[in-house]
């Protein structure tokens, strides 16, 4: 049986009298990336940001790791292994690299250690050795995802819920954050959930898809079921 670290159920989700997700149904499996795919403004950040108790629910369950979280606050989600890297990183600009990876190691607590050390943040993303003395204000758009990412990291995930993290930075340092977390997935157990729009990107990582239309899943499906010259087109009206 597949292992479902992440699951929703009848989902739905308003800000004040608008409802945004309309029961929605999904599934994260351990160790694999499931991407959420979308036109603009189809409720993508919304789910992430539900997930995370950044909007509340109004009806359904989410799920993490058998236990129903949807009324636990944020802080307690975090506590239990969900690692957000919201849409525009959301660095600390004043703080340097090394000051910004270590606040999230501060979310660990004293007691604990991360799981991922310090050494092996900087093995994967070695610019931010490099630049750790810089402040994250002035490092660039692609460096400051992979900063975002690196604090999240350190603070022990079992689940990375990352949105959009190829806005805006440059093909090739995409590519490089595509396939670290790819790795995470692969060698490390992490299960992540992307929200995406660009299909090139997805497709480098992607074990299974979801596309999302007007706050409900209209299609779903892994990498090998699914056309993605449909989507392509799908994606495009
Ligand atoms: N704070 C808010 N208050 C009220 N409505 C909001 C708020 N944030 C988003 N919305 C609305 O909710 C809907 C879904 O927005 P959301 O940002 O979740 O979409 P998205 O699929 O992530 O789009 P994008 O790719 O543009 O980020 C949109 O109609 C948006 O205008």
């Amino acid at each position: 049986m597949k292992d479902i670290i992440l699951e929703s159920n009848d989902l739905h989700a308003a800000y004040g009298q608008s409802m945004i997700l309309w029961g929605l149904n999904f599934k994260a499996e351990k160790g694999k990336v499931t991407t959420i795919m979308g036109r603009n403004g189809v409720g993508k950040t919304t789910l992430l940001k539900t997930i995370m108790s950044l909007v509340q629910v109004s009806k359904g369950t989410i799920t993490y790791k058998g236990e129903e979280i949807q009324t636990l606050p944020s802080f307690k989600k975090a506590n239990m292994g969900i690692g957000y890297v919201p849409q525009g990183r959301e660095i600390i600009p004043k703080l340097t690299v090394y000051e910004n990876i270590k606040l999230g190691m501060e979310a660990l607590g004293s007691k604990s250690k991360a799981k991922i050390p310090e050494d092996e943040i900087y093995a994967m993303f070695p610019i931010l050795k490099d630049f750790r003395k810089r402040l994250g204000g002035n490092l660039s758009g692609g460096q400051q995802q992979q900063l975002a990412i690196a604090r999240v990291l350190v603070s022990n995930p079992s689940l990375i819920l990352l949105d959009e993290p190829t806005e805006g930075i440059q093909p090739s340092i995409a590519q490089e954050i595509g396939q670290v977390l790819k790795n995470l997935a692969a060698e490390k157990g992490i299960t992540i959930l992307l929200v995406e729009q660009k299909i090139d990107f997805a497709k480098q990582i992607t074990d299974y898809y979801y596309f999302m239309d007007r706050g409900r899943m209209l299609m779903e499906g892994s990498k090998d079921e699914l056309d993605l010259d449909d989507i392509r087109k799908y994606l495009s009206v």
